[in-house]
């Protein structure tokens, strides 16, 4: 079994036999492959008369969504246990628990998160979370300040730094979301309906020369270890509890990436509502409500993040007067780029997301990806002049009032 292939579901069953101990050793094991990713293989294993129950996950050699002719290393596996690992230090209890980790088998046999659901899903289901801003924002906070040079040591981060290099991955950020959606790639995916508004975003020179410095800081910024793929599918939720899943991109980069994966897909939400709210008053409520988390959202992780700093700070320079205010405009600046860039990807890159995809009527999604569209390119290129996180969400309100 050491040798490396892709598991069977009654393999997986014999790894979570053999590799935990979280079963009783009386009591027939139930396994089904759950992976509904872009990327990996995931299995459920039970055990009926117990109750008890975990995940094993497991990476393949290739990129799930494209097939074989995508080959995608393996280690992938080791750098999404580790991550899980550092975030639950930092942020207990808001990532799934780790029970154990197989390189050679590229497996991470973690916690099953089947009582909570998946946020896209809930959010498109009408769900309402009064606890997630305040979650995000403690695993956001928390996560990127204690991975920063601002606090941890300055030698022991730059070795962290070296063990997260994820090529690969990245790769497939700096394609996906930094070159292919401004270009007329042949990765892009987008309905027909939209070839107009591809062409626009392929002649706008403004909008690319913001995507170039947005892209230099992913390339080249590594601020802080990065979950590096945070969008609502990557967060598993019910009203009392959040749990962050599948940091398999994690890398040192720019701290507005995670934030703005966050915002940019509450905001694709909110653009895809005139489907998926009933009626007009329910849209009104359900908008303002998306809004109202984004803005407490930048707000609560500020706010925890400058605490963090005068609370935690690692060292002397780093309390010099007006360097705080100056990270902190920084940081909101790469957020609201980070999150232009992240909405316009979805709409015409390669992987999309269900809220606007699963609008059955195409005019109705022409407006939502149309939305999306406006909101995500005046995002990237209004992001070096905002000071404050209401003008993102100016920019979200007006662009749908039109
Ligand atoms: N810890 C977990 N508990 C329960 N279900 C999980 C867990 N991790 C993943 N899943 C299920 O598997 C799906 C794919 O997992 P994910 O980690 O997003 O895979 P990928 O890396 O391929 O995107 C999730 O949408 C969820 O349904
Ligand atoms: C070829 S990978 C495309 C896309 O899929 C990843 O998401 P997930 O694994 O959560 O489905 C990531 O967002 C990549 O950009």
């Amino acid at each position: 079994m050491s040798t490396y292939h892709p598991l069977t579901e009654s393999e997986a069953i014999q790894v979570a036999r053999s590799l935990t101990n979280i079963f009783e050793s009386e009591g027939e094991l139930v396994s089904r492959e759950i992976g509904d990713g872009n990327l990996n293989l995931v299995f459920h294993v039970s055990q009926p008369s117990t109750g008890l129950s975990l995940i094993v996950k497991q990476a393949l050699p290739y990129a799930k969504v494209v097939g074989e002719s995508w080959p995608l290393t393996l280690d992938r596996a080791r750098i999404e246990s580790e991550a899980l690992i550092i975030e639950e230090r930092f942020a207990p209890g808001l990532v799934p628990k780790v029970y154990h980790t197989d390189n050679e088998l590229a497996l991470t046999i973690m916690e099953d998160l089947s009582n909570h659901v998946i946020m896209r899903q809930g959010l498109i289901e009408g769900g309402f979370y009064p606890k997630f801003a305040e979650d995000i924002s403690d695993f956001l906070a928390r996560t990127l300040f204690f991975t920063s040079d601002l606090g941890m040591n300055q030698q022991e981060k730059k070795l962290l730094v070296r063990s997260f290099a994820n090529p690969e991955l990245c790769k497939i950020t700096e394609d996906l979301i930094f070159d292919h959606p401004y270009v007329d790639a042949d990765t892009n995916s987008f309905d027909a309906h939209l070839r107009e508004d591809a062409n626009k975003l392929w002649a706008d020179s403004e909008l690319h020369l913001e995507v170039a410095i947005l892209r230099e800081k992913f390339l080249t910024h590594a601020q802080a270890l990065l979950h590096g793929d945070l969008h609502t599918g990557s967060i598993f939720i019910t009203p009392e509890s959040t749990k962050i899943i599948d940091p398999e991109f994690a890398y040192f980069g720019p701290m507005g990436f995670d934030i703005g994966a966050v915002l940019a897909n509450l905001l694709l939400h909110y653009a895809s509502q005139e489907h998926w709210s009933p009626n007009a008053t329910a849209r009104d409520e359900r908008r303002k409500y998306l809004i109202q988390s984004v803005r407490e959202i930048w707000v609560l992780f500020e706010s925890k993040f400058r605490a963090l700093w005068d609370e935690h700070g690692i060292d002397r320079i780093a309390k010099t007067a007006g360097y705080q205010d100056y990270y902190l405009r920084n940081l909101l600046q790469d957020t609201i780029g980070f999150t232009g860039a992240k909405m316009v990807r979805r709409i015409v890159g390669l992987a999309h997301v269900a809220d606007i995809d699963r609008i059955p009527e195409p005019a109705v999604r022409a407006k939502a990806q149309r939305l999306s569209l406006e909101i995500g390119t005046k995002l990237i290129k209004r992001n070096r002049q905002s000071t404050s996180i209401e003008q993102l969400i100016d920019i979200a309100d007006s662009a749908s009032k039109v």
